[in-house]
């Protein structure tokens, strides 16, 4: 029995995140916080899928088990698409959430609310020991506010509106995020192997 489910992330946002959704299945989220040496991955794919599953292999070949890895971002269409896969470096290598916020007020402003639509993505790539790896990507749809709002979350969320709910993503509890995230979205996508997860040692 394998109840515990490994993802290769450092990023203590994500993993709060990850931890409240595989709780409810009964599954304990390990990361690379725990694990005694820094393993490096470089993220110079040209997708969210391959960093995602470069992050997945990379750690699965090194631990030996069942990995699963996030690439996410933001994707706002007045910016042609950008910050993108470079979401958590858009304002230098030292990715810091609110230098990359501020960049992205700065970048948009002049901009007006109907035209600041964005997305966030979310790939997630599972490794298997066996070798295969399987990704699935999730989104969900918002508008770059003005303003920051809201301390919940992490990385954008502070100016990620969701007009549907007259609410910031920041102004969400980790649980209602997990509703409706792309983090969520893309989740869903693997429900089969969570059930897998959870009874079997894969
Ligand atoms: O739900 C989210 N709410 C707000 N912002 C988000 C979200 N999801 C991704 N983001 C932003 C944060 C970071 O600027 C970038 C992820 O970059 P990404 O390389 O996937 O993650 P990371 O380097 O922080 O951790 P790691 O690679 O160890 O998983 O997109
Ligand atoms: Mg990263």
């Amino acid at each position: 029995m394998n109840k515990e489910i490994f993802i290769a992330t450092r990023n203590k946002g994500k993993i709060a995140e990850f931890k409240a959704f595989f709780q409810q299945k009964g599954l304990t989220v390990k990361s690379l916080l725990d694990l005694p040496e820094e393993i490096d991955v470089v993220e110079d794919g040209n997708t969210f899928e391959d960093n995602a599953m470069k992050k997945a292999e990379t750690i699965g070949k090194r631990i030996g088990k069942a990995v699963l890895a996030d690439d996410s971002g933001l994707e706002v269409d007045a910016l042609n698409g950008k910050p993108g896969i470079f979401s958590a470096r858009y304002a230098g290598e030292a990715k810091s959430d609110e230098a990359n916020n501020k960049k992205l007020l700065t970048e948009l402003s002049g901009v007006p609310d109907k035209d600041r639509t964005a997305r966030f993505v979310c790939a997630l790539a599972i490794y298997f020991p066996t070798g295969k790896v399987k990704t699935v990507r999730g989104t969900c749809d918002g508008i770059i506010s003005q303003t920051l709002e809201g301390d919940h979350g992490f990385g954008y969320d502070p100016l990620f509106y969701l007009p549907q709910l007259d609410k910031m993503m920041a102004e969400l509890t980790k649980e209602e995020k997990n509703k409706l995230s792309h983090r969520a979205n893309a989740l869903v996508k693997l429900a089969d192997y969570w059930e897998e997860w959870s009874k079997e040692n894969i």
